[in-house]
């Protein structure tokens, strides 16, 4: 057997005048979870997408599958069947189809005399690899309509069911950043019985504890350039990794000041209810970050989209300086006229618009809320506004006219943020804010929510990152069926969120790795 399962030697990638690989060479080795990070646009997708056909490499490279070369460029089907499968950061799933479709498509068994599906024994598959996973969502259930983490767990089964024991390679692009610590844990708990039969993970990923934590070796990658390769993390401490990561440490996290908020208002959320959320009342004062947590559908993740009236709400008020929404009657264009903003998890389905470039993108709610005859906005206001977010995130390469769909995807979730901070919103609501952003970016972004608390704006922050509430939050309140039924002040740590969220398990180490 060879002791490499999966060799890339001397790859490189060039998109027009950027070089996004530099001959990047890397081992994985049979049975073993190799982790592969790197800042954002540093091009860990792009060598994911060359190792499934996506992208053509430059000439020059080689790939190696236990011994044996993969012909560059790589043939998708000839990269399955040399036992290579890919979770893609987009996912890949088709939003119009069930469950038991997106998790079988290409593997349908039909009888021999019929050539009918035998949809019983597509569905027994489908079920055996979700139940593996403790995913309880429902075979017929259009994925479209599924959370991020249910989408998350049917891309990851999909994989998980195509590995051979003993054999492959399996890639997963960012596919854990939605999981929250229960599922993570649940996750490499199965992980950990695959890569035992020998089974190779190369795992993309920005949570830095997932490298200390669960992976046997890492590769960082800066600006297209593998400055380390292959490196045991045994004994790598997460601060060794950052250095890594950005070739420097880690500034501390000066939060500015907010306004003296004594004579101003809270925002005052009364009796706001929903599918899964129970009447809820609280409040948020100007320059408060708030964050609210919990189990999948405890209610926490609805509530952002019930304020902003993008999600039907039963119920229930928002009180602002100015003016009362009755939440059951307003619309996204209302709240944002008031001054309600939602940053949502899912950018690519309801965040940005990718054929469109980075300054349309942030103009676009500026242009809602003067179409409603809000605010007029001239093309020189606009582009210093545009110039402004671009450096202010560190959004790159900062080229306002370049379509956001060329963007990596930390950079879009930069351009998400940007789109909705620069409306100077009132009521700034947010999901998952730092999903898929590198640990340099995620200082950047929660810097720039900070800012905009200083400025007096009320955040509120739905989340199941115990590190990054931990970071941005003021208070947190933990959610359970539907209410909140936990609240932590004074600036809570990761341990106690996580603590508060399950109460009966806590959190242990993702995985136990013999030495
Ligand atoms: N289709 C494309 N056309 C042009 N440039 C692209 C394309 N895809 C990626 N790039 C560029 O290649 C570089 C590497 O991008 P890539 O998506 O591989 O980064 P990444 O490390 O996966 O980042 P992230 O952590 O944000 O997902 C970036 O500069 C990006 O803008």
């Amino acid at each position: 057997m060879s002791s490499v399962r999966l060799g890339i030697d001397n790859v490189s990638k060039t998109f027009g005048r950027n070089r996004a690989l530099r001959n990047v060479s890397l081992n994985v080795h049979p049975g073993e979870i190799h982790a592969l990070v790197g800042q954002n646009g540093s091009g860990k997708s792009t060598l994911a997408k060359i190792l499934t056909g996506y992208h053509p490499a430059d000439p020059g490279g080689r790939v190696v599958v236990d011994g044996a070369e993969l012909v560059l460029p790589v043939r998708p089907l000839e990269a399955r069947n040399r036992g290579l499968a890919v979770v893609h950061q987009s996912l890949g799933l088709v939003n119009d189809h069930t469950v038991v479709e997106n998790l079988r498509v290409g593997r349908f068994r039909a009888s021999r005399w019929s050539r009918r599906i035998r949809w019983d024994e597509e569905r027994a598959a489908a079920a055996e690899v979700l139940a593996r996973l403790g995913c309880t969502v429902p075979l017929d259930a259009k994925v479209g309509a599924l959370g991020e983490e249910d989408r998350a767990s049917v891309a990851i089964a999909r994989a998980l069911q195509d590995a051979q024991s003993g054999q492959g390679v399996i890639i997963f692009d960012e596919s854990t950043r939605s999981l929250n610590r229960e599922t993570l844990e649940h996750f490499y708990e199965i992980l950990d019985g695959v890569v035992a039969t020998g089974t190779s993970v190369l795992l993309i990923t920005h949570r830095l504890e997932e490298v200390t934590e669960a992976a046997d070796r890492v590769t960082v990658l800066r600006d297209g350039v593998a400055v380390e390769a292959d490196r045991p993390t045994d004994g790598l401490t997460e601060a060794e990794l950052v250095h890594l990561l950005l070739g420097r440490a880690l500034e501390n996290l000066d939060r500015p000041t907010p306004p003296a908020t004594g004579e101003r208002a809270p925002i005052v959320v009364s009796g706001v209810s929903g599918r899964l959320v129970r009447p809820v009342d609280l409040e948020v004062r100007p320059g408060e970050v708030v964050g609210v947590t919990g189990l999948p559908d405890s209610g926490y993740e609805e509530l952002p989209y019930l304020l902003a009236g993008v999600s039907p709400a039963a119920g229930g008020t928002v009180r602002l300086a100015d003016t009362t929404l009755d939440v059951r009657r307003t619309g996204p264009l209302a709240a944002i006229a008031a001054g309600v903003v939602l940053v949502p998890e899912s950018r690519d389905r309801q965040g940005l618009a990718f054929d469109m470039s980075i300054a349309e993108n942030v103009v676009l709610p500026c242009m809602n809320v003067r179409s409603h005859g809000v605010r007029p906005v001239d093309r020189r206001t606009e582009k210093a506004r545009v110039a402004k977010w671009v450096t202010e995130l560190d959004v790159r390469p900062p080229v306002p006219s370049l379509p956001v769909g060329k963007l990596s995807g930390g950079n879009q979730q930069k351009v998400l943020l940007a789109k909705w901070l620069s409306t100077d919103p009132q009521l700034l609501l947010l999901h998952e804010p730092t999903q898929a952003v590198d640990v340099g970016a995620r200082r950047a972004i929660i810097a720039a929510i900070h800012d905009a608390a200083a400025r007096g704006c009320a955040v509120l922050v739905a989340g199941c990152d115990e590190n990054e509430l931990s970071l941005l939050c003021d208070r947190v309140l933990v959610f359970r069926d539907g209410r909140v039924a936990e609240e932590l002040e004074d600036k809570p740590g990761a341990d106690a969120i996580v603590a508060a969220i399950h109460v009966s398990t806590g959190r242990k180490k993702l995985r136990a790795r013999s030495a």
